[in-house]
């Protein structure tokens, strides 16, 4: 099968950003300050500027109970729907399907005023792991985000500021077997998820105002994403 040529790029990215992802908060140096929390949910940031430009990385960490990973990374991945959790979009569409785990998307987000409205193209990996703490366990399933060049949407339109993202969603399933035996119902199972994100905003923007849509946004579309799957695979059969 002659090979796409991001496939490679997809590969490298991937295994870098889940290698990222597993490290704790306390590992991968210091600089990680706790920006939110919300019962069970941390959000992390370090203060980063690339060419004067915020461009502060994320680290969230999460856990969640009743679904699994390969739920959340579903809803995360899949075109379908996009729309029913992603609030800050005004347009969304796959541009290339390079394989049925790898899609090139469009999105054009609202714009947050008072920031320019901005634009943004990634390929979107979906991927399962072996658990490597416990062999038989579910398996890790992830979804990486990375920007990416393409020549229908070049990156000087004019209207818009072009954003340059890589985000990588990493989810660990965790069961816990009913004592009796009995077959294992959501009741059983939580989901562990760690989402990293850097998103260097193209054209500069104020850092305080950066910073404020960062910190207001990201524990918003957390929340919202979780629930969404939540409220997507309570009725459905569990996904393992
Ligand atoms: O995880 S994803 O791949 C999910 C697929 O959609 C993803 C997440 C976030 C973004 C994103 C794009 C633009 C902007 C800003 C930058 C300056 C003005 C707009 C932001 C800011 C951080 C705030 C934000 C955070 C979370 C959700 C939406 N908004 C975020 C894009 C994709």
């Amino acid at each position: 099968m002659v090979q796409h040529h991001l496939t490679a790029e997809v590969d490298a990215v991937v295994k870098q950003q889940v290698a990222m992802a597993r490290l704790g908060v306390g590992e991968c140096g210091t600089g990680w300050q706790l920006f939110a929390e919300d019962g069970e949910m941390r959000m992390y940031r370090r203060e980063q500027e690339v060419d004067g430009m915020v461009v502060d990385p994320l680290k969230a960490v999460h856990t969640v109970k009743g679904i699994t990973g390969h739920e959340v990374c579903h809803y995360f991945f899949s075109p379908q729907y996009r729309y029913d959790w992603e609030t800050t979009l005004e347009h969304m569409n796959v541009v290339e399907t390079i394989s049925e785990d790898t899609l090139v998307f469009y999105q054009l987000h609202k714009r947050i005023w008072p920031a320019s409205q901005r634009d943004v193209v990634f390929w979107s990996h979906i991927r399962h792991l072996p658990n490597d703490q416990d062999r038989d366990g579910p398996h890790i399933w992830t979804v990486v985000n990375q920007s990416t060049e393409h020549p229908e949407y070049p990156g000087c339109s004019g209207k818009t500021v072009r954003i340059y993202l890589t985000v990588c969603l990493l989810c660990q399933t965790i069961v816990n077997p009913p004592k009796d035996g009995a077959p294992i119902s959501r009741n059983d199972i939580s989901c562990k998820i760690t989402y990293c994100s850097v998103v260097n905003p193209g054209g500069w923007a104020p850092a305080s105002v950066l910073r404020a849509v960062y910190k207001r946004e990201y524990p918003k579309f957390l929340k919202r994403f979780t629930a969404y799957v939540i409220n997507q695979s309570k009725n459905k059969p569990i996904m393992f």
